[in-house]
């Protein structure tokens, strides 16, 4: 499957190049509507069952009226409703009512009564506005059916640039895209919303979106799969990196998860520097683990005199106190790759200026939560993609916004789309696990924004294959069957 998601702006503009190379508006439609009857037929293997079908002002009701006509064909009792009038309805969508042969009725929330799947084909790309009103009151009682809903490109109500919800929004059974997915359909709310996701071929070609500038993909090995770093028959332990990481004295454990992790990722040592009272736990925890007690910033500043330790964690389990702050601040002086979790953003809370002004760049690779990112950004207005744009561009770092669907974002603006973690990944440490990670990749040469990318979907994979009821400390044991099956 293609990585690309294409904004609405782009979904137009890819409709455009397709009737410029000659294919017809009514071509696209009625490709996209006979995708909708199929999804609504799959609904129904036994066979036919009534259909309501709630067609709106625009091109999404055109979809709704090239349904309809297929599902008639096929022997499907059908109902149309119609928001708005026929005579209104201009183009393509003009088009698709006048193939309809059967009646148009005011779509009303009488029309669900006996409804065995709904289809809703209100608004699709072209909401420009909260649904309010009659529009809303058919929502809210698609909804309130309990009955299975086809979503025509996206339920309506759902912006389908950023995923939230405007106004109301009908949970679908399935939701048919077209030509490729919108950011609403990985987003959430939208996400949760669209139910299982078909993106059906409308027949536009392929080579439309060469002539984009496609800055969304959703994250996956085909993203970042040949920027792995590979190994090599004659490879040193130093080829593959030393990662630095700082522990703290009271939450250990949060930095033993991430140097676990970073040496499963495969870099080639990791040390963990901490306080001489907590040396004896580190080095228990782990043999593999270079353990160097610091007594305090002097003493990391000494270890990254150091330039074979290429890659720095900073954060988990640190505290905020006025150590990770001074050692923050150097190893940002220090040109290396890095990533900041945790109690970074407590100790810089508010203050992004003092990250830029150390040195916070592009190799640098930060990964709060929700609740980390507004400690550091502050109340940002607009979306949560908007806002993790603005908080990448403001602070020349990437930006990794943990959550269900995990932003990766660069400075630049391009954004991948974390989409395979499931629920179970929310659990004590496992932020930790996904930081050291990031880090093992890092500490391996890999560029920050694929390192990053690649470290979100190969903790969410693990995620996947531990299954409920995983610990943190399991998502480091699966790491290297992972990487057998990425690699092969
Ligand atoms: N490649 C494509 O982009 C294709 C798009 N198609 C369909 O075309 C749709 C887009 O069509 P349109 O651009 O006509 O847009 P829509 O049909 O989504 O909606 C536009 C109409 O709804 C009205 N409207 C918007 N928000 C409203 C609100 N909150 N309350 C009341 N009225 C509201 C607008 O004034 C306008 O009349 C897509 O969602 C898709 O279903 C398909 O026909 C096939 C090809
Ligand atoms: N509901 C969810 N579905 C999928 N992934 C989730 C969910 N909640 C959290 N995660 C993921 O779990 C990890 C939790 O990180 P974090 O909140 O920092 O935890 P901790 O601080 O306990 O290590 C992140 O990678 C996040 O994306
Ligand atoms: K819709």
């Amino acid at each position: 499957m293609a990585a690309e998601i294409l904004t609405v702006a782009q979904m137009y503009a890819a409709d455009r190049a397709a009737m410029a190379a000659g294919i017809s508006g009514p071509t696209l439609m009625e490709a996209a509507g006979r995708a909708v009857a199929r999804a609504v037929r799959s609904l129904s293997p036994d066979g036919p069952v009534p259909v309501t079908i709630l067609c709106g002002p625009g091109n999404n009701g055109g979809d709704g009226f090239v349904a309809a006509r297929h599902l008639r064909a096929a022997g499907w009792p059908v109902r149309v409703g119609l928001l708005g009038e026929k005579s209104a309805l201009a183009g393509d969508a003009g088009w698709a009512a006048a193939a309809w042969a059967g009646p148009v009725l005011p779509a009303t929330v009488r029309l669900l009564d006996g409804a065995g799947i709904i289809v809703d084909a209100l608004f699709g790309a072209g909401l420009n506005r909260p649904v309010g009103g009659v529009a809303l009151d058919l929502i809210m009682a698609m909804a309130g059916t309990g009955k299975p809903i086809v979503a025509v490109d996206v339920p309506s109500g759902i912006n389908g640039d950023d995923g939230t919800v405007r106004g109301g929004a009908a949970p679908a059974t399935i939701t048919v895209g077209f030509f490729r997915p919108k950011p609403a359909h990985y987003l959430y709310p939208g996400r949760g919303l669209c139910g299982r996701v078909e993106i059906a071929d409308i027949g536009i070609p392929d080579a439309v979106v060469n002539d984009m500038d496609v800055d969304i993909l959703i994250n996956g090995p085909s993203v970042w799969g040949r920027a792995l770093p590979r190994r090599a028959a004659t490879d040193h332990k130093y080829h593959r990196g030393h990662a630095l990481v700082l522990g703290g004295t009271i939450m250990t454990g949060a930095a033993r998860l991430a140097a676990r992790a970073a040496l499963r990722m495969g870099a080639g040592l990791v040390t963990v520097a901490c306080a001489p009272s907590a040396h004896m736990t580190y080095s228990l925890s782990m043999p593999s683990l270079i353990v160097q007690p610091i007594d305090d910033a002097g003493g990391f500043d000494a270890l990254l005199s150091d330039t074979r330790r290429n890659a720095v964690l900073l954060g988990p389990g640190a505290g905020s106190g006025p150590l990770l702050r001074k050692v923050t601040l150097s190893a940002l002086a220090a040109n290396r790759a890095g990533v900041l979790d945790a109690d970074i953003f407590t100790c810089f809370a508010g203050d992004l200026a003092s990250l830029r002004r150390a040195g916070l760049n592009g190799d640098w690779i930060m990964t709060p939560h929700e609740g980390e990112f507004r400690r550091l950004f502050g109340d940002l207005p607009g979306s949560r993609a908007e806002r993790a744009r603005r908080a990448a561009s403001d602070s020349g770092a990437i930006l990794v916004m943990k959550g269900p669907d995990t932003l990766i974002v660069h400075p630049d603006g391009r954004m991948r789309i974390n989409h395979n973690a499931p629920p179970c990944l929310a659990t004590a440490g496992s932020g930790d696990v996904l930081a050291g990670m990031i880090l093992g990749l890092l500490a391996q040469g890999m560029g920050a924004f694929d390192a990053a990318a690649a470290g979100v979907w190969w903790h969410g994979e693990a995620g996947r294959r531990c299954g409920a009821g995983l610990i943190a400390e399991d998502l480091t044991e699966i790491i290297p069957a992972i990487r057998r099956d990425i690699l092969f």
